[in-house]
């Protein structure tokens, strides 16, 4: 066969594409993350001996970092609500590493009680010197109808995941900048980028600390060893439904949903670990067709829009209806009750 040197680029041309399309409709994150995953600084390097500040450790995201920063070597504070559950994180933790009892300090903190704040970052910075990273992971989520759903859940949602991430931070911050040196990380939310209904709270929640963190990183330049970050997370497998608010504040979610569908938690802590180690600002964390959206929200919103309504409208439909609203999309839905 007889090819000219045009025809030769136009193929290279088109494998290039078809690579690079295979490639993004496999991809689990962003473009940054991608090449990040791919040629940048690896977690082991970056973050062993760190002070690393885990808040809503727990369970979930926040439980499986904590282990995955403790096989790097990096030194742990583990804060949520329940001591009883941290210990055993951090028994797990002291298991799987060669950490020293007193390289993890169990600090119980309620991003309820701005008040506490100070004295438990003074209480951090007592044991360890410094924090290097805070990692502002706890929250809670929501699904119900916005006209079904009491005031005080919206209160609830601000106070916990917005108030109560500023009034950590707020303290931490002042330790950072005497240094010239430090990391906050917080885990946003798909949520805190595109509208997601049965979640208007939680999605306005995680809008605000877009725009606050957003804001925040323009005002640390003077700090150039400091990186504020952003982790916008789709689906990924953990208790955030089963813990979610539902319409009135003290009701429980009925029942927990199926999570198959979901990224794996251990797939997403490796993701957040790799963002942090090469000081990503916002990271896009997801698998396909949930990642589609973060591009299609950012460059086409009316397209955006007319999918979300059209998705949307079948998980709200399914929520009516008793059945489970978060697999819906993917498979038969499941009754709840
Ligand atoms: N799992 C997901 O699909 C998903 C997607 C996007 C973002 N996120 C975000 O990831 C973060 C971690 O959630 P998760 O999915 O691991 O859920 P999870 O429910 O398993 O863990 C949440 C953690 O936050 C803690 N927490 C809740 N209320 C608190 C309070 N008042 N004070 C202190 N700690 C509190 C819990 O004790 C728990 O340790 C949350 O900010 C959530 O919004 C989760």
């Amino acid at each position: 066969m007889d090819l000219s040197v045009t025809s030769v680029l136009y193929l290279g041309a088109l494998l290039y594409v078809v690579v690079q399309l295979v490639r993004f409709i496999r991809a689990d994150s962003d473009f940054t993350m991608l090449w990040a995953v791919a040629f940048g600084y690896k977690p082991e390097k970056r973050l062993r001996g760190k002070v690393v500040w885990i808040t809503g450790a727990s369970s979930g995201i926040g439980e499986e970092l904590a282990y995955q920063l403790s096989r790097l070597g990096a030194r742990l504070i583990l804060s949520s609500r329940r001591e009883d559950e941290l210990e055993r994180v951090k028994g797990c933790c002291l298991s799987y590493s060669s950490l020293q009892e007193e390289d993890i300090l169990v600090l119980p903190l309620d991003l309820l009680e701005r008040a506490s704040h100070e004295a438990k970052v003074k209480t951090a910075i007592a044991h360890f010197g410094n924090i290097d990273i805070l990692i502002n992971n706890g929250g809670r989520s929501q699904r119900s109808l916005c006209l079904e759903t009491s005031v005080d859940v919206y209160q609830a949602l601000m106070d916990i995941n917005f108030l109560g991430t500023v009034s950590l931070t707020q303290q931490v911050l002042p330790y950072m900048t005497q240094r010239g040196t430090g990391a906050v990380v917080t885990v946003s939310s798909v949520a805190g980028l595109v509208g997601v209904p049965l979640s208007t709270g939680y999605a306005a929640s995680k809008h605000a600390l877009q725009g606050f963190f957003n804001s925040l990183r323009t005002e640390m330049t003077d700090y150039p060893g400091i990186t504020i970050s952003t982790v916008c997370p789709g689906p990924v497998q953990s208790q955030i439904v089963h813990n979610a608010f539902t319409e009135q504040l003290g009701r429980p979610m009925l029942a927990a949903a199926d999570q198959q569908h979901k990224m794996p938690t251990s797939r997403c802590a490796r993701l957040i670990l790799v963002g942090m180690a090469n000081q990503i600002k916002e990271m896009w964390i997801a698998h396909q067709p949930f990642l589609i959206f973060f591009y299609l929200w950012q460059y086409t919103p009316t397209l955006a829009w007319a999918l979300t309504d059209m998705l949307g409208r079948r998980r709200v439909q399914n929520f009516k209806a008793g059945l489970d609203a978060d697999s819906a999309y993917f498979s038969k839905p499941k009754k709840t009750y």
